[in-house]
């Protein structure tokens, strides 16, 4: 394998429904480069992300992670953490976090997993069933990135970390790309204290991208429009604006959705395992307001 880098080359994908995911999206990310994937709800991240994880199969060619077709060749050193990997019923369950990271491979890396518990701010006495969502995305983290990987594909799971432990944990990503050869690719909503961090963005909408490159040179396009013309306060850091710009473009490219209303057919339903309160009863509840 190859330094890790990420190409996709004119990559389309369909879903097994016939349902359009992807379209002709060219991209080409250097090894050691942190990648911001941004855009709206149902842009194209998760689908873009699982297609480079290997989790999905791609036309042929069409992308290469280190060099080498994910698919074809399995994820040795590819790391991804999305929704699948959270929802793991484990981390519910009454079990010590030592006990957890001893199962990922942390005796392997001790250095690692300790540095991990530190940034992450990880208390090794917990026990799963009973801590935060915050303090279990933290375990979670430290479980997923002890294995020290070279390239990670983050699909939004930062959101439940306070600011405090993000930024630790946003810092910790880049240093382990100034000191490693490793790729960071991180699809998110969330920009606060993102400033800086990013060396590359790629602007997604309803599965294409509109728009990639090095992130200074991307962010030229708020500094050209001037602070009286921000979409957002003048408080928002830079990224937060190019993100608001996009999205409101977006949106307005795309106009109203086809199907953006709900057609009513004069009849009342009762909806069952709403704690007793069918819709019927909600919509007279919502006169009695
Ligand atoms: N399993 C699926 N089968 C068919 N179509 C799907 C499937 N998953 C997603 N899609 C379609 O692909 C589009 C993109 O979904 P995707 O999850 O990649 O968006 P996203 O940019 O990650 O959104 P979000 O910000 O909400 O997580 C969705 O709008 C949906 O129409």
């Amino acid at each position: 394998m190859g330094p890790p880098s990420i190409a996709t080359t004119a990559l389309t994908y369909t879903f097994p429904n016939h349902q359009q995911g992807l379209t002709d999206i060219t991209l080409s990310l250097p090894a050691r480069s942190r990648t911001l994937l941004i855009g709206a709800n149902g842009a194209g991240k998760t689908t873009l992300l699982r297609l480079l994880a290997g989790k999905r199969l791609a036309p042929a060619g069409t992308i290469a992670v280190s060099g080498v077709d994910p698919f074809q060749h399995g994820l040795r050193g590819v790391t991804y953490l999305g929704l699948e990997w959270v929802l793991n019923a484990i981390v519910r369950t009454d079990v010590g976090v030592a006990e957890l990271l001893r199962s990922v491979g942390g005796d392997a890396f001790p250095a690692r997993r300790d540095e991990l518990v530190r940034v992450l701010d990880i208390d090794t006495a917990w026990r799963m069933h009973a801590v935060s969502d915050g303090e279990r995305r933290r375990v979670q983290l430290a479980m997923g990135l002890i294995r020290p990987w070279s390239v990670l594909l983050l699909d939004e799971i930062t959101v439940d970390l306070d600011v405090w432990s993000r930024a630790q944990f946003l810092g910790w990503l880049r240093r382990e790309t100034e000191i490693r050869e490793c790729t960071v690719v991180y699809a998110t909503h969330v920009l606060d204290n993102l400033a800086g961090w990013p060396t590359h963005l790629v602007h997604m909408h309803l599965g294409t991208v509109k728009g990639w490159g090095p992130a200074d040179e991307m962010l030229k396009e708020v500094d050209e429009a001037g602070e009286e013309a921000w979409v957002g306060s003048p408080g928002n850091s830079k990224l937060g604006e190019l993100a608001l710009r996009w999205l409101r473009d977006d949106l307005k490219e795309r106009g109203p959705r086809s199907q953006n209303k709900i057609p009513s057919e004069g009849r009342t339903y009762t909806v069952s395992g709403l704690g007793g309160y069918g819709l019927e009863s909600m919509a007279a509840m919502e006169e009695e307001r």
